[in-house]
């Protein structure tokens, strides 16, 4: 037998001595879930609740077993022999005594003895796996890259870090071509899968860079900077569980297409406990997906909209301007502006939001007009004295000329209906806003009850922070709530620790079933229904689109300051963005004694985009003087950039290729419709999908905005000089389209192509 295939076959067996472990433990856990099922708990609460939990904690355990299947292992690190090196294995696949071998893969797995059999990618021994190299090994001798069809190892590639292997016998195991370019090529499904297999040096560092802090890493198009994001994001799970397991980590991207794109990268790493949404989600209750026009957008993103806000909030604190005649039991009683004024003063001081400092107000005004009233009666001879205040306090109370003054002077409001009283009523917004021209008011005027945009929601966020919960009483229930909360899991921490168990059980989960609260909700699930809810860390991708405005209510969700924020500056192309990182981060860091303590780290291997097509993007972006980062192509196309001039043709030119493989349409919003009317017309409506909800069809239809961050086979960009054209930031969005295949790019245009490309 060939070496090759000998070394092959002690692979196979080795790995399916660990399948049959991940079996084994499999099994457990499931006959452990019968027979905790099985207990008969009675009527006895606690007893109940308990036996929920590890039924829970079983369930998440044969998940996490199944998530791992495919690829269980997938490398292995040869390090010189170390008696005192329990992490190692000594298994048959060794074929050299002088080294112990480590192999890595999708999570940890022990013998029955607990001796180590597989490595979890992310442990610090397994580092090496990914940062060796010939001139720094790390310890290691040779790293090996085990390529796996199903629970079968189909292909075995190694690369030596140490020169002595090269001798002797050794030099013809090694073998092996690149696990790498295999995944690089391999056809895209319409999600992104994990490269936990494949992670580069220059990769591996960022994911396991501190947690502390804001890491921003800058690469161009395709240099993975989305999937070192997710990576990092199971590797601060896996390595900080006891910080973040309760607090969460927010994932924010650009759209949903974006999140449709990712979702499954995470599970297949092992992790769940992590809230995804686009920039138009981060409002609970508010899904909102439709742009503003570029100039809306630019002034909505302003930080000026923050003060804007403030003001209009204030604004709804009135003194009326005269003294106003109550009628109350019969009474006639006079309201001076003077009182009113006294009360939103004192109410002010509490430093609350507007709905809860409310409180405050009207039970001053109530107390100083009773007062009024009380000596109004007195002057009048009635007998009363200080003892019949409170009566007179509740009489004010439910009167309605006293109700319509106080709410006319404090009126209750929720955010929503600020922020649309403020587009719909240009007279108030003249008067907020002095300094603005008549053209920047305009720009925000709309209808009372249009849908709320993408770039509404931090301003509907910040409207949030100024007036606090809406209904004062649900406030104080929920807060008390929340203590409680707080209490349960305290007793459930201390129940897991009595119980002696280790691993899964999660403390809110035992405290739900303590409390009863009914939702079985995890962490995860509840973050992203509270709009206070602070994450212990928050990864923003395509962050160069954030609009000062979004990064102030990002902060809010992140108020530690540790975040992983990865963008390209050259592609920003949403009209609020800034043009370099340190204005960009500026509302996240203002204020902070960190400000200047960002870390900045560049991604400069580009995966995705073969060399030609990389190249015509970056001519392109530099004839528009784009801020690009150069990044190296790992590999070439064999097919040309072909301009075709209708997008129908474009499409059955791709097609007749006959290589299957997703392929997306790139336009403008405006010729969306029509294009997707046309190659319906063509090819039938089945192949084709609109959006986020269209990208597994044949043909993804989408806007420069919605391809943001995704990737595919074959891209077919349509009018790339009305992209340039479209907007300031133009030049960025069609530097996003033109970087989204991984093989072939054709461009739909009857004109001049855009500077750069052209000729
Ligand atoms: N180490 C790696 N091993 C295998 N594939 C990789 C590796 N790094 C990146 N890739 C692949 O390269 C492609 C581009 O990665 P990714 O989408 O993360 O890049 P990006 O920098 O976020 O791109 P963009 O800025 O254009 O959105 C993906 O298919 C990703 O799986």
């Amino acid at each position: 037998m060939r070496v090759v295939d000998q070394e092959l076959q002690r692979e196979q067996q080795y790995v399916a001595n660990l399948y049959a472990r991940l079996d084994a433990l499999q099994q457990e856990a499931e006959q452990q879930l019968v027979a905790v099922r099985r207990i008969d708990v009675g009527g006895n609460h606690q007893s109940r609740s308990e036996r929920d939990t590890f039924a829970r904690l079983y369930e998440d355990r044969i998940v996490q077993l199944r998530e791992v299947d495919d690829r269980l292992a997938f490398g292995r690190l040869e390090v010189a022999a170390d008696p005192a090196d329990s992490a190692s294995s000594d298994s048959d696949s060794a074929s050299d005594p002088a080294s112990v071998y480590r192999y890595i893969g999708r999570l940890g797995l022990r013998d029955e003895d607990l001796q180590p059999l597989l490595l979890d990618w992310r442990v610090p021994q397994a580092s090496a796996f990914y940062q060796a190299t010939a001139a720094t090994p790390l310890g290691a001798r040779a790293r090996r890259h085990l390529l796996s069809k199903g629970r079968d190892i189909v292909r075995i590639e190694d690369e030596i870090l140490d020169a002595a292997l090269l001798e002797g016998d050794s030099a013809t195991v090694h073998q092996g071509e690149g696990a790498l370019l295999a995944a690089l090529t391999a056809q895209r499904t319409g999600h992104m899968s994990d490269i936990v297999s494949t992670i580069q040096a220059e990769q591996d560092r960022i994911i396991r860079s501190d947690l502390k802090g804001v890491l921003v890493v800058q690469g161009g198009p395709g240099t993975g900077k989305t999937a070192v994001a997710l990576h990092r994001a199971a590797y601060l799970l896996y390595t900080h569980r006891d910080r973040l397991k309760n607090s969460g980590v927010l994932i924010v991207g650009p759209s949903e297409s974006f999140l449709n794109y990712i979702e499954a990268v995470l599970p297949s790493l092992g992790e769940t406990g992590v809230v995804l949404a686009s920039v138009g989600q981060l409002y609970p209750g508010i899904e909102a997906t439709r742009e503003d026009a570029p100039a809306v957008a630019a002034i909505k993103g302003q930080t000026s909209m923050a003060r804007l806000i403030s003001r209009a909030v204030r604004s709804r604190q009135r003194v009326p301007s005269s003294v106003q005649v109550l009628v109350v039991n019969g009474d006639r009683i006079t309201l001076k502006p003077q009182l009113i004024e006294t009360a939103i003063h004192r109410a002010r001081a509490s430093g609350k939001p507007h709905n809860e400092a409310r409180v405050t107000f009207v039970k001053n005004a109530l107390a100083a007009l009773s007062r009024e009233w009380l000596a109004q009666l007195k002057a009048q001879g009635r007998s009363m004295d200080e003892t019949d205040l409170p009566m007179l306090r509740e009489d004010l109370r439910l009167a309605d000329d006293v109700r319509v003054a106080l709410n006319t002077a404090w009126l209750p409001l929720t955010p929503e209906k600020l922020v649309q009283d403020l587009y719909a009523r240009p007279q108030w917004l003249a008067q907020l806003t002095p300094t603005w021209t008549p053209a920047q008011r305009a720009l925000l005027h709309r209808a009372r009850g249009a849908e709320f945009t993408i770039s509404d929601v931090p301003l509907l966020d910040e409207a949030a922070e100024h007036l606090g919960e809406y209904n004062v009483v649900d406030a104080a229930q929920k807060r008390e709530q929340k203590e409680q909360r707080k209490r349960d899991v305290e007793n459930a921490e201390l129940a897991i620790s009595n119980m002696e168990v280790k691993g899964l059980v999660n403390a809110k989960a035992l405290a739900d079933n303590f409390a009863e609260l009914g939702d079985r909700a995890t962490t995860a699930e509840r973050a992203a229904l509270d709009r206070t809810w602070t994450y212990g860390h928050v990864v923003v991708d395509e962050a160069q689109e954030l609009s000062p405005m979004q990064w102030r209510l990002v902060l809010r969700r992140g108020p530690l300051r540790s975040f992983t924020i990865v963008g390209d500056i050259a592609q920003a192309a949403s009209a609020a963005a800034a043009s370099n990182w340190r204005d960009a981060l500026e509302p996240l860091l203002s204020g902070s004694q960190e400000a200047d303590r960002w870390r900045l780290e560049e991604l400069t291997v580009n995966y995705r985009t073969p060399s030609q097509i990389a190249s015509a993007a970056e001519s392109m972006a530099l004839a528009h003087d784009l801020p690009i980062t150069p990044a190296r192509s790992v590999r070439a196309s064999e097919w040309p950039i072909s301009t075709l001039p209708d997008v129908v043709s474009a499409v059955r030119r791709e097609r007749a290729l006959g290589l299957g493989g997703t392929v997306a349409v790139i336009v403008l919003e405006p010729a969306l419709d029509e294009v997707v009317a046309s190659l319906s017309a063509a090819f039938g409506s089945s192949i084709v999908g609109v959006g986020a909800a269209g990208l597994l069809a044949e043909v993804a239809v989408l806007t420069p905005h919605d391809a943001k961050g995704l990737e595919f086979d074959a891209a077919i960009v349509v009018d790339p000089a009305g992209i340039v054209a479209a907007s300031s930031r133009g030049a960025g969005a069609l530097y996003v389209a033109m970087t989204r295949p991984t093989q072939r790019l054709y461009l739909v245009a009857t004109g001049p192509l855009p500077a750069g490309l052209a000729g």
